[in-house]
């Protein structure tokens, strides 16, 4: 705030320094600390307006960029604004309004507006007591509305749904010229398309109208072992096939006991798999499918024979088929419980999170296997590694979000994501598990290299992405670069947003800066 000369400037807006609020500087990844000059906590759409309309209607102030920070639980920085201004947008009003209509029908949906701050958890809950949720999620509930529209949001009920930017009806967006638009596919439909998926470059959303669905009561949830990457993604696909039937579908990887261990906390059922593991010169890998069926009341005996139907046609390892009945919102809080036992050991906030995502046509999926396995050791993997399939069908092309061209090789209406989320403890290397500032940065250059050959390879695009430079952006973004840069211009022609992402700097010394921290 040092470079705002009066604060008459910003009439009543409170901005912080950053020493009172030092989460601005971080994030869930812990790699990146970038400190901006201040932060502000808008209690009103109006106050981001005041800001961004003051910003660029004075170009002299060109070093000065805004992010908006939601949970902070991005992993490379995307979230913070080196010697800008953070605005925090959990402190926008959290009121929600929700528009019940029974039975449904043609263009007649339930859906709820919600604050761009608020978090998924909150809307579930307070949804519930309607007998009402969202249809679509990511995995972890703890994170903004205005954070995942800005990526995609994705979850085992993605194939079925679409992504969360699928299932949004209208935005209210602080645009990067300081307006205030209401958006949706029928009215400003460009700035709506551009900032869902848009990486916080275009604008700040502020609220959002989310479809809903009847929630269902109870939840069939099934895991079931494999020892063959062929006939795991066989049944994978088989399960998103039948989507009348099916309602959540994922999938990971077991490397070894400690993911093992990992991935049953949440999972009430009792797993006898201990499988052999191999050797360090001669592993052996493991799949695990993940499906759920909803109930609804009173049709619990349909949805439980729908399992066992599903089941029989899965191509499973011997009686490795385990499933467990659990409540819809203990389903989906079902991270929180794997938070609360990381915390209990130091293990959440405390350790680097060098995460890779990445969307991988169909035909590549073996070739990331192969790839990936190249560059980790099996044994002493410390995370998750989640591969599951999406439909091309239920992304819409028009937003921002990037996935795989389709083509010649990749013309399958399947798609994978495949997650590498791992966590890496700081603490010294002699300890056996610790991981120092060296190699955290080889395990950053080895998932570059995973994600320049995937790319190159296999036509894989990065999920939540990062890039070192804005030309390697451009090469992201591929055929939409035109379209991206152009929508910039339009509503945020400053450059003002979104910094911390690193495609449009400013100047040639933020363009240095970010390639730096990016390498
Ligand atoms: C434990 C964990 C589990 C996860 N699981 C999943 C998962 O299953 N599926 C999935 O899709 N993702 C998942 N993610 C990733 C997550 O969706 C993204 O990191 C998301 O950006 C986090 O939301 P946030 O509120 O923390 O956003 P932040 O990290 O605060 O911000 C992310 C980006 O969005 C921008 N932004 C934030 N709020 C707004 C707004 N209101 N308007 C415009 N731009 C905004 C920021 O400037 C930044 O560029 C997970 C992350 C974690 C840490």
């Amino acid at each position: 705030y040092k470079f705002i000369q009066s604060p008459m400037d910003l009439g009543p807006l409170n901005l912080l320094p950053t020493t009172s609020t030092a989460a601005a500087s971080s994030d869930f990844g812990r790699i990146l600390f970038r400190a901006p000059a201040a932060v502000l906590r808008p209690q009103s759409p109006r106050d981001i307006s005041m800001l961004l309309s003051f910003l660029s209607g004075s170009p002299s102030l060109s070093r000065v960029t805004v992010a908006a920070r939601g949970a902070g639980h991005s992993i490379h920085g995307q979230a913070q604004a080196p010697d800008g201004i953070v605005v925090e947008t959990r402190s926008l009003p959290g009121e929600m309004e929700f528009h019940h209509v029974r039975g449904g029908g043609e263009g007649r949906a339930s859906y709820a507006d919600v604050g761009g701050g608020v978090l998924w958890i909150e809307l579930l809950e307070r949804s519930l007591k309607l007998g009402l949720a969202p249809r679509s999620w990511t995995d972890y509930l703890y994170l903004t509305v205005g954070g995942t529209l800005s990526n995609a949001g994705i979850s085992g009920q993605t194939f079925k749904h679409g992504p969360q930017i699928s299932n949004v009806l209208q935005l209210e967006v602080v645009t990067g010229r300081g307006e205030i638009v209401e958006c949706s596919p029928s009215k400003e439909a460009d700035l709506f398309n551009a900032v869902l998926g848009g990486l916080g470059q275009f604008g700040i959303i502020t609220r959002a109208r989310i479809l809903l669905q009847e929630a269902p009561e109870k939840v069939t949830w099934v895991r079931a072992f494999y020892d063959d990457l062929g006939a795991f993604t066989r049944d994978q696909e088989l399960l998103v096939s039948i989507p009348d039937s099916v309602d959540y579908v994922e999938g990971f990887m077991v490397l070894n006991e400690r993911s093992l261990h990992s991935s049953s906390i949440a999972f009430p059922a009792s797993v006898d798999f201990s499988p052999d593991f191999g050797t360090r010169s001669s592993p052996r890998i493991y799949y695990c499918v993940e499906f759920a069926v909803h109930h609804h009341h009173g049709y619990q005996k349909q949805s439980q024979a729908a399992v066992e139907a599903i089941s029989r046609r899965m191509s499973h390892m011997a009686s490795q088929l385990y499933s467990v009945e659990v409540s819809y919102l203990d389903f989906l809080n079902r991270v929180r419980m794997e938070e609360v036992s990381l915390r209990s050991a130091g293990m959440w906030e405390e350790v680097h999170h060098p995460w890779l995502n990445m969307f991988v046509p169909k035909p590549g999926v073996a070739g990331f296997r192969d790839l990936l396995m190249d560059n980790v050791s099996p044994d002493s993997f410390q995370g998750l590694i989640l591969i599951y399939p999406l439909l091309r069908d239920k992304w819409d092309t028009n937003t921002s979000v990037v996935i795989p061209d389709s083509g010649p090789t990749a013309d399958d209406p399947v798609m994978y994501v495949v997650g590498i989320l791992r966590s890496a403890n700081p603490g010294p290397e002699e300890d056996g598990d610790g991981c120092s500032h060296r190699c955290l940065h080889e395990l950053l250059r080895s998932h570059r290299r995973i994600a320049d050959a995937a790319e190159a390879r296999l036509g894989a695009k990065q999920y939540l992405p990062h890039h070192p430079t804005p030309a390697r952006w451009q090469q992201h973004l591929g055929r939409r670069w035109e379209r991206f840069a152009d929508r910039k211009a339009r509503f945020d022609p400053l450059r003002i947003l979104g910094p911390g992402q690193g495609i449009f700097p400013r100047t040639a010394q933020d363009a240095a800066a970010a390639a730096a921290y990016g390498s």
